[in-house]
């Protein structure tokens, strides 16, 4: 559904994309990942049309952004990160003039429009003036808008930025929904565990370039060189870290509530060792096992490495 072939942009000095090669196919939900200014935005704007790349081209569905943007327009639904709402509208008024924008048949408008606010669970919302939603509802409002002309793919940018949590289960709830429909959908976030369980493949960008691509599964094997163990101790703890941060067979250790996760370069030998020892230092510990790496975890460890410091190495 989405190509792009070397696909790099320039604004001035700044180089936000730099030979871009990606792949979602139909009916996925891909999740397009990276901290601010990694290029996410500019990659969206280009597969929507409003930006010209630098170089490289962008497909959509097989037509080409930039000679055929007309019937790419016609496949995508895009969702910026910011939009303006028109206050002075009803939910419904809204819908339907976006649906009167696409050309869509006065005769069929009103229909789309309850139609898309039952789907984003808005229906009793529905006389109500846009300016009085919340953030959460007003989201809503914007993947309907993005849906009037009932695209087969979805370009979502951020869309979850800044709501509460329980409005970005609400939200989440109904990607869930389009996914069942059938929607492509390229979702953006800077925040990785956000869109772990909805997406069938993530993209993790960094300074304009792709640096990690595939499941979420084969992503997190990427990341998976070392291991990760839970240590928890009755009391001693702040010293058990110092220890351990001064260990070889140490590369990280952190602090998660009442327990330390520590990444240990090695295998069993390696975990029986640090074992050994902690006991030989009389630390008081209770629990040592190994856990699998969450998707936060993998996510510092893969885009780690594209920062001048040691890779894998988390950036914080
Ligand atoms: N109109 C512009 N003029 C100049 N530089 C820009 C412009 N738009 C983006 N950039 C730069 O391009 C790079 C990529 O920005 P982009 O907005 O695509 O990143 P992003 O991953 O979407 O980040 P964010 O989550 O902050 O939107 C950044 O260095 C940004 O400062």
């Amino acid at each position: 559904m989405i190509r792009t072939e070397n696909l790099s942009k320039s604004y001035g000095d700044v180089q936000a994309l730099a030979d871009l090669h990606l792949e979602v196919t139909k009916g996925t939900v891909f999740g397009f990942i990276g901290p601010n200014g990694a290029g996410k935005s500019t990659t969206m704007q280009i597969l929507a049309t409003l930006l010209k790349p630098s170089a490289g081209s962008a497909y959509v569905g097989g037509c080409d952004v930039v000679k055929e943007a007309e019937e790419v327009r016609r496949i995508i639904g895009y969702m910026p990160d910011f939009f303006g709402v028109y206050d002075s509208l009803t939910a419904v008024e809204y819908l339907e003039f976006y649906a009167a924008c696409y050309g869509i048949d006065r005769g069929v408008r009103r229909k789309i429009a309850l139609e898309l606010l039952e789907l984003v669970n808005l229906e009793d919302k529905r006389g109500e003036y846009v300016d009085g939603l919340s953030r959460g509802m007003k989201q809503r409002l914007g993947l309907a808008r993005s849906l009037v002309h009932d695209p087969a793919l979805l370009i979502l940018d951020e869309p979850a930025s800044g709501l509460d949590p329980r409005a970005r289960i609400e939200f989440r709830e109904v990607l869930k929904e389009l996914r069942a429909m059938g929607k492509t959908i390229m979702i953006s976030s800077h925040i990785l565990p956000e869109l772990a369980g909805l997406c069938d493949s993530i993209g993790v960008m960094e300074k304009g370039r792709l640096v990690a691509n595939g499941s979420v599964d084969e992503i997190t094997k990427q990341a998976e060189r070392g291991r990760l163990l839970e240590i928890r101790m009755r009391g001693r703890d702040e010293e058990a870290m110092a220890w351990l941060e001064a260990s070889p067979l140490v590369r990280r250790v952190t602090r998660d509530g009442p327990r330390l996760v520590v990444k240990v370069d090695g295998d069993e030998f390696v975990q029986e060792e640090l074992l050994r020892k902690l006991i030989d230092q009389r630390f008081p510990v209770y629990r040592f096992n190994e856990i699998a790496p969450d998707i936060e975890d993998v996510f510092l460890q893969v885009t780690g490495g594209m920062n001048g410091g040691e890779a894998n190495e988390p950036l914080a």
